[in-house]
């Protein structure tokens, strides 16, 4: 705390700050409000303004700048609006908090220090000469995050700013009335984080503004980085620092970047909707949110019942539910591998030889063209051209193919019957859309010119004539065309999406013979069980089914052969729970978005899934993607969601992870082992509801899988009434109250208390399952509690005693 006398300055220049702002804001106020029909207004008076005359070549080039110079005037308005609002609302965002920080910074070569308040808005006063507050993102304000008093820099565009750092200060103000002030050493002083650490978890994360960490700092602000790689610690505040990265990038490139270039992959939706609010509170629009199993639905999920990676993940869990386990858990782990990739790539430049699959074009029953024509045609082409290529010429083919068949299809009987089977209803309706579109396009069809032509203004004679639907001979053949031609739409529509490629055939082709396999796989050889993940693939495939671990691979051989698909206006790619992709999913992602820098958050003790990408060791196919110069790896180890007690105990589930707590104290991990289900449910909500006498309004019990989920919750609300949700994959809103969640659901987010419904060894016992059971554990902030009614999971039973408190083995 400062003193009485720099907290009455202090409580002054708020005041003052606060006046500066209020003013501000009632001056901008009529020229905001109604901004919006101003703007409409001259968007509706814009033709009043331009005198149109076009019957001279002058006349027309006078008309055509009066329009240009009306339209730049619009334009020019509409920014200055679009800026006034922007400001009008920053300083309405201000308002209640105008500066969370204080700098005073005394450059080298200069006797006076500027004082620099930090805040989430530049505000400068009347004159606009000087800062009243520094937006938290100008390079000055860096000073606040990166360094304690004592020498300090600064980067600029035109270099670094050295100099001393005299104080810092920190605020925190409500109601524009100064609540605590704290003068600081550390870099960001530890009384404000426990405060801020200390409050309840909520249904929405929070923007980390007025306490980010140095080591978040190097995140947020690095701009050079193609790849940057964050290995972080479970609540070491990755996802925070990601989303303040992104407003930060908006800032910075403020003008040359928009909110929706940058693309955050989701670990789930309600994901989506648990950091959706921080961005809007920072004042910046939200980035785009994805998950990878919308994209990877987006393209496949006509065609296939695919599986999610919670199907994916449940079966795993499972091994006794189904017979092929082991060859099934193989295939997972080889086809999310750089080397199934290599396989892949290597299948395309052999298909470029042999053994492409086409699918005959079929009409009427009739084969129109047959895939064994195409073959012939598309190995004609010079083999030096690129397989995709190659695919596009035969597509073009293909088409000319087709345009020349529906000229002899209209001599087929069919075409003559549905002529005459026409009604007069359908007869005039074909006639008005031939009319309509010779009336719009002078060449709709082929023939239109000449039907033109030789009939003369079609109009005229629909007016002059009694009886407009007497076609003549003529006549019926230009219906008998459209005809044709609107049923050869849809084949037309099949060739241009690539339909005559047989990519099921060919990925299945590809689990095949063994020996044509290996030399495609080269020297990495096959996996172990390959007959058996060979014929598990092909099953799914003939029952248009695709496992989550083939959709990838299935997606990238299609581009193979159809071309890539890129996205090249996104230019921020942010990938969370980056361990749970495959080094497969994150080639496919760099070739999908190629102007793209990637950041991945992620934390490899928390790899869940089979497929899961070691982010940071030596041999990470992740530094590899954009080379080790373009890749920044940094490792945050400080965690912050839970307290020290629950990091100690949770901790210890990983030997070997380097992770520190933040000293934030509360009570241990709470055992209690009980008789049976009933009994438990019983303890269960019983601690519930102790727990929300302390204060906790945000509790999950976290089972392992959904099935126990639906049963636990089956349980606890057989024993009483109380609200409890459960929650789902198809969930998509968070919101605060006692969950019931699986495990892999829960992840990113976290909760004031957390129960672990059966951590049992029956339940967790294998060695891959570890750290799902550490993912659970580290989602609490205040409280852990575990249950089990048999032994403890072996995890636990190394777990030194005193990190956890023990409770009876029956309820009182
Ligand atoms: N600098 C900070 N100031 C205040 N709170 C912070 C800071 N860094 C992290 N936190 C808090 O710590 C908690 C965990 O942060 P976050 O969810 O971003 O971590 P994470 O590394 O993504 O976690 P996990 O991998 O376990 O999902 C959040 O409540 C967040 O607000």
């Amino acid at each position: 705390m400062v003193n009485a006398n720099d907290w009455q300055q202090e409580q002054e220049r708020l005041e003052r700050v606060e006046e500066s702002l209020r003013a501000a804001i009632s001056g901008l106020e009529p020229e905001v409000t109604g901004l919006h029909e101003q703007a409409a207004d001259i968007r509706k008076r814009f033709w009043e303004e331009v005198t149109v005359n076009t019957s001279t070549h002058e006349d027309f080039e006078e008309t055509f700048y009066s329009i240009r110079q009306q339209e730049a005037m619009l334009s020019e308005r509409e920014r200055s609006h679009r800026l006034r609002l922007q400001r009008y609302r920053s300083m309405q965002r201000l308002l209640p908090s105008p500066y969370f920080g204080r700098i005073d910074f005394r450059e080298d070569g200069f006797s006076g220090s500027e004082q620099i308040y930090i805040g989430v808005a530049s505000f400068a006063d009347d004159d606009g000469m000087s800062f009243l507050v520094y937006d938290w993102r100008t390079p000055i304000a860096s000073m606040y995050y990166d360094y304690s008093p004592g020498a300090a820099a600064y980067e600029t565009p035109g270099g670094s700013i050295a100099g001393e750092m005299t104080l810092k200060r920190q605020y925190q103000i409500r109601g524009a009335q100064l609540h605590n002030v704290f003068d600081t050493s550390l870099t960001i002083g530890d009384e404000l984080l426990q405060q801020v650490l200390g409050k309840g978890a909520d249904s929405q994360m929070k923007s980390i503004v007025a306490t980010i960490q140095k080591e978040q700092n190097t995140i947020i602000r690095d701009d050079t980085s193609r790849m940057l790689i964050v290995q972080g610690a479970a609540g070491s505040g990755k996802t925070s620092a990601a989303l303040q990265r992104v407003a930060y990038l908006l800032y910075k490139h403020r003008g040359r970047i928009r909110a929706d270039q940058i693309v955050l992959f989701s670990p789930n939706p309600m994901f989506n909707s648990y950091v959706s609010t921080v961005l809007p509170e920072l004042g910046e629009e939200n980035m785009q949110q994805t998950t990878f199993q919308e994209y990877l639905a987006h393209w496949l999920g006509s065609a296939f019942r695919l599986e999610d990676p919670f199907e994916q993940i449940e079966y795993a869990m499972n091994p006794a539910s189904a017979s092929g386990y082991e060859a099934r858990m193989s295939g997972m782990r080889y086809k999310a591998s750089e080397d199934f990739l290599q396989a892949l790539q290597h299948y395309a430049l052999w298909l470029g030889n042999e053994g492409m699959l086409f699918r005959s074009i079929s009409f009427r029953d009739r084969e129109l063209i047959t895939a064994e024509k195409m073959k012939l045609q598309f190995y004609s082409y010079d083999r030096s051209i690129r397989l995709a290529n190659r695919v596009a010429l035969l597509q073009e083919w293909l088409l000319r193919e087709l345009a020349s068949l529906e000229l002899k299809e209209q001599e087929e009987p069919w075409v003559q019957d549905e002529l005459d089977y026409l009604d007069n209803e359908q007869y005039a309706e074909a006639y008005s859309a031939l009319l309509k579109k010779v009336q719009r396009e002078t060449v709709v069809f082929d023939f239109t010119q000449e039907y033109v032509e030789q009939y003369g203004d079609l109009r005229g004679q629909e007016q002059g004539e009694e009886n407009v639907f007497d076609f003549g001979l003529q006549q019926e053949e230009l219906l008998q065309r459209m005809i044709v031609k609107e049923h050869f739409k849809p084949l037309k529509r099949e060739i241009k999406r690539f339909m005559f490629i047989d990519v099921i055939g060919l990925y299945s082709q590809l689990f095949g013979e063994e020996a044509a396999y290996r030399t495609m796989a080269d020297e990495a050889g096959v996996p172990d069980h390959w007959t058996e993940i060979c014929r598990q693939t092909k099953e799914k495939l003939e029952r248009s089914e695709l496992f989550y671990e083939d959709a990838t691979p299935f997606l990238y051989l299609k581009e193979l052969l159809e071309g890539v698909r890129t996205n090249t206006v996104v230019r921020h790619l942010f990938v969370d729970e980056g361990q749970d992709y495959s080094p497969f999913q994150y080639a496919y992602l760099k070739r999908l978005f190629p102007r793209a820098r990637m950041t991945v958050l992620g934390d490899f003790g928390q790899a869940i899934f089979p497929q899961a990408t070691n982010l940071h060791e030596a041999d990470s196919s992740l530094i590899r993607l954009h080379g080790e110069e373009d890749t920044r790896l940094i490792r945050l180890v400080r965690s912050y969601r839970s307290t020290r007690e629950i990091v100690e105990f949770t901790k210890s589930m990983l030997p070997g992870e380097e992770i520190v707590p933040f000293d934030r104290l509360g009570s241990k991990p709470f055992l209690t082992q009980t008789g049976g289900s009933a009994a438990r449910a019983e303890r269960i909500l019983e601690d519930v509801a102790a727990l929300q006498a302390e204060g906790y309004d945000s509790i999950a019990i976290i089972t392992k899988t959904a099935a126990e989920s639906c049963e636990a919750y089956e349980a606890l609300t057989a024993q009483g009434p109380g609200a409890l949700r459960l929650i789902t994959k198809e969930t998509l809103t968070f919101e605060k109250g006692t969950l019931v969640i699986p495990a892999y659901l829960a992840k990113g987010v976290e909760f004031d208390a957390v129960l672990i419904y059966d951590a049992s060894s029956q339940t967790y016992h294998r060695e891959s399952e570890r750290k799902l059971f550490y993912t659970a554990c580290t989602r609490a902030m205040h409280r852990l509690m575990l249950y089990t009614t048999a032994d403890w999971t072996p995890y636990l039973q190394a777990t030194d005693a005193s990190l956890y408190e023990v409770g009876s083995l029956e309820p009182s």
